[in-house]
């Protein structure tokens, strides 16, 4: 696209050169630059991308846009200063991949726990409902057909608007994404209007530095998508909607279970334990009564706040009821609570806790289900705060029966010492709790899935979906999942 044409979706000032340059494609980072891009200069929390302004052009970047002039660039290169280069880089993105987000349906979620899941929730019943969805998250971008890892959870608006492009471009009509607050509060969602804005739970997350100076500046950038959306659907139950709906501008559907709320679900719901399946029944009824029920295959009673954000979203959409009720019945998120099918008289999950606050939560639901044992296998990352091996440590020391301590991206750092420090740990929680340590992850596995009898749950924690494991400088292929069920299929063997 010409980029005259561009620049006037931004407030931008042409410096110098020719405008008629043509842009195939946009870039924030000097080391990606390819020739036909324009490079937008970032101010940045460690360095500040105006000062890879000559280096982009060397690259081969058809312009740059700046917010404010830089010395050194060629003479003929097109140079345009904007007021802030974050929300130009958001305008230009919309405006050269041909506002994408305007030919779906948008579905934006937000909170502290739960996007994910509610995520992909959403996005089963609107595909059992015969949408073709695209889904954008923590655990990456997919669309049918196509799947790929992302570095954050939203993405740069340049990445995030070529994504759209592509999901139009492959047909999808819906596009449901977790929306963070960093995501709104560094532009790379700005200029979409969402068409249903979901908040599921807000709690302190996400503050330090780089991220937020406080709870209130991150619960406040929360709420700005309840200023984007058409329709917000808040969760009636959590004590900070209030505060996230501050100067909402969208229409409020609310969900919930101990309050009054236009979608309700029983407090008299069922959990669900068969080997394989952690699950639980509930009844739900929207604005116009008529109480259903629906089962989901993932544990807890938060599952159920998850879940009737889905409904609700299903509500407003007009989706069928038993598009709803499949859709719910048949989601699995990857490395959230996620079951591995193998066969066996006891049940494997995979879960992504990998600290102390996750790993309470999660385990305290799963002893909900009344396990024979609850058999944990963690380890803790290197390089990163030891409080966070101390607090898993005593976590599982209280909460499991037994514990398999083992590596988890140990990175640069000895792995003797981060076991030493989740020792500390175990001791604190519950000295009496039975452990081993087994220093590699794959051999803690094999151990696990041993010594697993009947009614057992053996939780295998901190790496979720992910699938490489970090051992020193070496990054491995390491699938949990593929790892159990191979080790299952050869034992039948
Ligand atoms: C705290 C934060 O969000 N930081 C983001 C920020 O980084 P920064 O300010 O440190 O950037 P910087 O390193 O100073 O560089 C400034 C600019 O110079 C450019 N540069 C730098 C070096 C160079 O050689 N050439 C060059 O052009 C950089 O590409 C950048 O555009 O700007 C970068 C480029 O836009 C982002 O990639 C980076 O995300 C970092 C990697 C990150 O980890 N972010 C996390 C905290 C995040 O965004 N998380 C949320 C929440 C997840 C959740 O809720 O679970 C998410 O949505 O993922
Ligand atoms: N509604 C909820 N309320 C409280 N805890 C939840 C809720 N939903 C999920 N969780 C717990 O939080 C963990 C993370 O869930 P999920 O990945 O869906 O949230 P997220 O908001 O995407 O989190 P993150 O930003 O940490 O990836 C789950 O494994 C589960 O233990």
């Amino acid at each position: 696209m010409n980029l005259c044409e561009l620049l006037q979706a931004t407030d931008g000032v042409l410096l110098q050169g020719d405008a008629r340059a043509d842009v195939q494609t946009l870039c924030y980072d000097s080391r990606a630059v390819t020739p036909g891009a324009l490079f937008v200069c970032l101010p940045g929390l460690h360095t500040d991308g105006h000062a890879y302004a000559v280096r982009a052009a060397a690259a081969g970047a058809v312009g740059i846009v700046c917010e404010r002039p830089i010395p050194g660039l060629p003479e003929a290169l097109p140079v345009i200063q904007v007021t802030h280069s974050r929300r130009a880089l958001a305008q230009l993105a919309i405006r050269l991949y041909g506002e994408p987000a305007r030919q779906l349906t948008m579905i934006g979620i937000t909170g502290t726990k739960g996007k994910t899941t509610t995520a992909h929730l959403v996005a089963a019943v609107l595909t059992a409902a015969g949408r073709k969805v695209g889904l954008i998250g923590t655990n990456g971008v997919r669309w049918p057909g196509y799947r790929h890892p992302l570095d954050h959870t939203t993405p740069e608006s340049s990445d995030l608007q070529q994504l759209l492009r592509r999901m139009v471009d492959a047909g999808c009509d819906t596009c449901v994404m977790e929306v963070s607050s960093l995501g709104l509060k560094m532009d790379r969602v700005t200029g979409i209007e969402y068409d249903i804005g979901i908040f599921t739970n807000l709690s302190p997350d996400h503050i330090g530095p780089g991220e937020h100076a406080s709870f209130a500046e991150y619960r406040a950038w929360k709420s700005v998508l309840f200023r984007r959306c058409r329709v917000g659907i808040v969760n009636a139950d959590d004590p900070q909607t209030e505060a996230i709906l501050t100067q909402h501008t969208c229409r409020v559907v609310t969900y919930g279970m101990d309050r009054p709320a236009d979608w309700r679900a029983g407090t008299d719901f069922t959990l669900l334990h068969r080997p394989g399946l952690l699950g639980v029944t509930f009844t739900a009824a929207g604005p116009e009564g008529g109480s259903r029920e629906y089962q989901l295959a993932m544990p807890g009673r938060f599952s159920i706040y998850n879940a009737l954000a889905a409904i609700a979203a299903a509500g407003i959409l007009q989706l069928p009821d038993t598009a709803v009720q499949t859709g719910l019945r048949t989601a699995v998120v990857e490395g959230r609570v996620e079951p591995v099918p193998i066969h066996a008289p006891f049940t494997v999950v995979l879960d992504y806790a990998h600290n102390e606050a996750a790993a309470e939560n999660l385990l305290t639901t799963l002893r909900a289900y009344r396990p024979t044992r609850l058999i944990v296998v963690f380890g803790c990352g290197g390089g990163r705060s030891r409080v966070r091996r101390f607090g898993m440590g005593e976590a599982c020391a209280r909460l499991a029966d037994f514990c398999i301590v083992t590596e988890d991206n140990s990175r640069g750092e000895p792995l003797a010492d981060i076991l030493a420090d989740i020792r500390t740990g175990l001791r604190r929680g519950n000295p009496d709790t039975p452990f081993v340590e087994i220093s590699d992850r794959r051999q803690a596995l094999y151990d696990a899935l041993d010594m697993a009898r009947p009614g057992d749950i053996v939780a295998v924690i901190g790496k979720g979906h992910e699938t490489t494991l970090q051992r020193g400088s070496e990054t491995i292929p390491f699938c949990e999942r593929e790892i159990i069920r191979n080790y299952m299929a050869g034992r039948r063997t």
